[in-house]
């Protein structure tokens, strides 16, 4: 599988053996405990719900289709920026081995975003395989969770989900096609992200939100995710009824992060998605 597979495949591979390595220094018990000092998380759900498009500001050093495009960002200065610009929530990438975040990052995000007027939400973004992933984001202060239907079967989705909820959190429930998105939808997913980029093959194609965002019943939230740019983007996406947009490297290699944070949340949501 290491020598053949994907690199979604070897990511979840590595992913796996750290998490044995992992549970061996923290044990479970003392993460809950961890996790039981934290404020309770502040819900994701009302946070992306709003007359102008919902804006998830990532902190992200690079990924493994794109390399290391900020290597040196200091993730507490850019969460101070995409607060500034009025992010709805903040995403962060947790996965060290691929995309060089850390659980440290998450730590120092969630404490500021925790702490601003009207705090906002805050993502651990990985690949969640296990509940002691999730119980380890909110140790870390985490409100939400990425789940990626891709990477696990529709039991491992039903327990993971009733592990945050357990936890207070919310999932943001990851699809790329029609069948993984009729497989959140059953799951009772609440927020629902189309990721426009293939995870196999790393092509990006806004035509993948196009295409399921109106599949959505509109009772749960849309998430368009990856390969968004520029207000023209947005509103491209805003005509297909996504709520929210959840932007990374674009924000990340912006001049001035506020401004662009603040200009593409200022495109107007419309509510087109039938029940
Ligand atoms: O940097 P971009 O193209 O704006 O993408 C952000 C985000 O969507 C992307 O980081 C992402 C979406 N799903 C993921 C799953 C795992 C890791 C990363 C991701």
């Amino acid at each position: 599988m290491t020598r053949t597979g994907t690199v979604l495949d070897r990511i979840v591979e590595r992913t796996s053996a750290d998490l044995a390595e992992r549970r061996r220094r923290v044990p479970e018990g003392a993460l809950r405990a961890q996790a039981h000092e934290q404020a309770p998380p502040v819900p994701l759900v009302p946070a992306l719900r709003a007359d102008r498009v919902s804006v998830i500001a990532e902190v992200k050093r690079g990924s493994p289709s794109r390399g290391l495009f900020a290597p040196e960002a200091d993730a507490a200065a850019v969460a101070m920026d995409y607060l500034a610009g009025g992010a709805a929530a903040l995403s962060v990438l947790t996965d060290e081995p691929f995309f060089h975040g850390s659980l440290k990052d998450l730590a120092v995000v969630a404490r500021l975003a925790h702490a601003s007027p009207g705090p906002v939400p805050v993502l651990r973004k990985d690949f969640l395989l296990d509940p002691y992933q999730i119980v380890e984001a909110r140790a870390h202060g985490a409100d939400a969770v990425l789940l990626i239907v891709a990477v696990l079967d529709r039991w491992q989705l039903a327990e993971l989900l009733g592990v945050t909820w357990e936890l207070g959190m919310e999932a943001l429930v990851e699809v790329h096609d029609e069948s993984e998105l009729a497989t959140a939808v059953e799951a009772g997913a609440r927020v629902i992200g189309i990721n426009n980029r293939d995870l196999r093959t790393f092509t990006v194609d806004l035509t993948v939100s196009e295409r399921l965002a109106p599949l959505v019943p509109a009772d749960r939230v849309v998430v368009a995710e990856s390969g968004i740019h520029s207000v023209a983007d947005v509103e491209r996406l805003a005509r297909a009824g996504i709520d929210a947009i959840l932007v990374g490297e674009a924000l990340m290699m912006a001049p001035d992060r506020r401004a662009i944070v603040q200009a593409l949340g200022s495109v107007e949501v419309v509510r087109c998605r039938g029940s």
